[in-house]
């Protein structure tokens, strides 16, 4: 799914209007009419107290045209208004009139008054501020904000949580919505994924505000949104008179004494993923306990007991995984430099091969072009240095995929994959991931991808997704505490077949 910019959904609006020759009011009516049905269906006229909070932009009269058609239809709604500036919006006060057809007049909220007081039973409408939001708010609305917040009603954001930039983290952390669902105009916004801004949102379902679908279809996004749907196409099917050399030959290189275990699962996952045939290089120490954990994968030794000092291999691997256990032995960063020398197989940078690179970045000038690096946030800081926000951070990040010409993953709750000046953001997994090893199966799957032929791009975009779905499948009888790295491995047979249930929907999907 496309993720738009700001920028770009003012356009959408502006197309809309031009195109259809109809006045922003009647677009706005339409996006109102939208919300209300979702409301409506769901509350079926029940009474409970609705507390509709308006700002005095565009986001403020979507809210006062939901208010106006809940009041129509006899629900019991309490409509304010946030009344932080006096340049409203003309499709603002056009609502503004037309609500008093109701007989209503909104409350008027300003500085130093008290504010309306509510129930934890009630529910919230915050409609204050929208993707409009510029410039950080007078200290009384984030009082209200925060109000609104301790209330501990059921909170329902229009457009975007009240509070949240579209380019930037919030100055205070307390002076944004906690939104419980945020019914979001047409596509989701950027903020939605990110792990600063991500958490004032539980769920999120994007609605069809009547944007015009020519322009949105042939707009292209830097950013995506990446479900079953985006994924499909890039599946490689099995073909029947295949042999194992067909889908490749791939190498894991790594392991140190104490941290076999971590081959051992990129090796099973590598496997599990469709390789054709898999190598693991490392230390002597490794050599029985990977024989023994995985009897299908062949096994080199490296000259050295614990770690590894000389990468040396007679075989031609389709893929290399590099990095899992190995450990930053100054043995081991010699044996790097001189393998990458001479080496023009695609690699799959992880763990310690990427704290090595961290601290002898010329090393990554030798990385051939179509690698991928797969760090956590803590070996990305190491890779690109500090970020003030998680925006600044995409930024440098793009900068540097850019440079090194690599597919940068930056794993986390939502994985985003860069490459090209383009995001894609990852929609599965889940919190049951964090646990050790979950990032070793990542690269071990990435590389039997890689291996079998998949562009690399698409097998960063497709074995993320892959890795998520096996999360989310394991989770089944075991719940996010139990689940292992192992078990993400066992399922991924499970994420494949998957694959070709019925799919999702492109749109209206809820955030886990
Ligand atoms: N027909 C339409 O115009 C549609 C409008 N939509 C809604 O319109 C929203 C965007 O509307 P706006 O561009 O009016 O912006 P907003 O309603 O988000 O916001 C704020 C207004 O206050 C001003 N402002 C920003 N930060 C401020 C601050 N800290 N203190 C005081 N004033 C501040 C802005 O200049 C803007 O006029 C979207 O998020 C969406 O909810 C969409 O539903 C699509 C249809
Ligand atoms: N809260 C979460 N939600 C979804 N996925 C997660 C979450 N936490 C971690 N993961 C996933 O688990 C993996 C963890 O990788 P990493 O930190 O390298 O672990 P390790 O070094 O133990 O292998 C990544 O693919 C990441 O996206
Ligand atoms: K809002």
């Amino acid at each position: 799914m496309k993720i738009y910019s700001a920028a770009q959904i003012y356009e959408a609006i502006n197309t809309t209007i031009e195109k259809n020759q109809i006045t922003s009011n009647d677009l706005m009516e339409f996006a109102g009419t939208q919300v209300f049905n979702w409301f409506h269906t769901r509350m079926q006229g029940a009474q409970v107290p609705i507390h509709i909070y308006c700002g005095i932009g565009n986001n403020g009269g979507l809210g006062l045209v939901l208010g106006r058609q809940l009041l129509h239809h006899g629900y019991n709604v309490h409509v304010y208004v946030v009344n932080f500036s006096d340049k409203r919006t003309k499709d603002f006060l056009i609502n503004y009139d037309r609500i008093k057809e109701f007989k209503i007049w909104p409350r008027l909220l300003s500085s130093g008054e008290e504010f309306p007081k509510m129930a934890k039973e009630d529910i919230i409408v915050d409609a204050i501020f929208g993707i409009g939001l510029n410039r950080e708010t007078s200290d009384w609305v984030k009082d209200l904000i925060k109000y609104i917040n301790a209330s501990e009603a059921y909170t329902v954001s229009l457009d975007v949580p009240s509070g949240l930039y579209p380019n930037h983290a919030p100055e205070d952390k307390e002076a944004v919505i906690e939104s419980n669902y945020t019914l979001t105009g047409q596509a989701p916004k950027l903020s939605f994924f990110l792990p600063e801004t991500g958490v004032y949102m539980q769920q999120w379902e994007a609605i069809d505000v009547g944007l015009d679908q020519e322009y949105l279809q042939k707009t292209d996004t830097e950013v995506q949104l990446i479900d079953k749907f985006e994924v499909l196409p890039l599946y490689i099917p099995r073909e029947k008179y295949a042999h194992k050399g067909t889908y490749g030959h791939s190498l894991i290189v790594g392991g140190s004494y104490g941290k076999m275990g971590a081959v051992t699962l990129a090796s099973s996952a590598c496997l599990r993923v469709g390789t054709g045939l898999i190598t693991a290089y490392i230390p002597e120490c490794g050599y029985a306990i990977l024989q023994t954990s995985l009897p299908e994968a062949m096994v080199i030794c490296d000259e050295r007991e614990k770690h590894i000092a000389k990468i040396q291999y007679d075989i031609e691997p389709k893929a290399i995984g590099m990095g899992v256990g190995m450990g930053t032995d100054a043995a081991t960063v010699k044996a790097l430099k001189a393998f990458l020398k001479t080496n023009k197989n695609r690699l799959i940078v992880d763990a310690d091969a990427l704290n090595i690179f961290a601290t002898n970045k010329t090393m990554l000038k030798s990385v051939p072009k179509g690698s991928i690096l797969t760090p956590h946030p803590k070996e990305l800081e190491r890779l690109i240095g500090e970020w003030t926000d998680d925006f600044d951070k995409l930024e440098k990040a793009k900068a540097f995929a850019k440079k090194y010409d690599v597919i940068l993953i930056i794993k986390g709750a939502h994985t985003i994959t860069i490459y090209d000046n383009h995001l894609y953001i990852n929609n599965t997994g889940n919190p049951g991931m964090a646990t050790a090893g979950s990032g070793d199966v990542l690269t071990g799957m990435l590389t039997g991808l890689v291996s079998q032929e998949y562009d690399p791009i698409k097998a960063a975009i497709f074995g993320v997704y892959l890795h998520g779905k096996a999360g989310d499948l394991a989770l089944s009888g075991l719940g996010y505490q139990a689940l292992t790295a192992s078990d993400i491995v066992a399922h991924i047979g499970a994420a494949y077949l998957d694959l070709f249930k019925e799919p999702e929907k492109p749109s209206a999907e809820a955030k886990k």
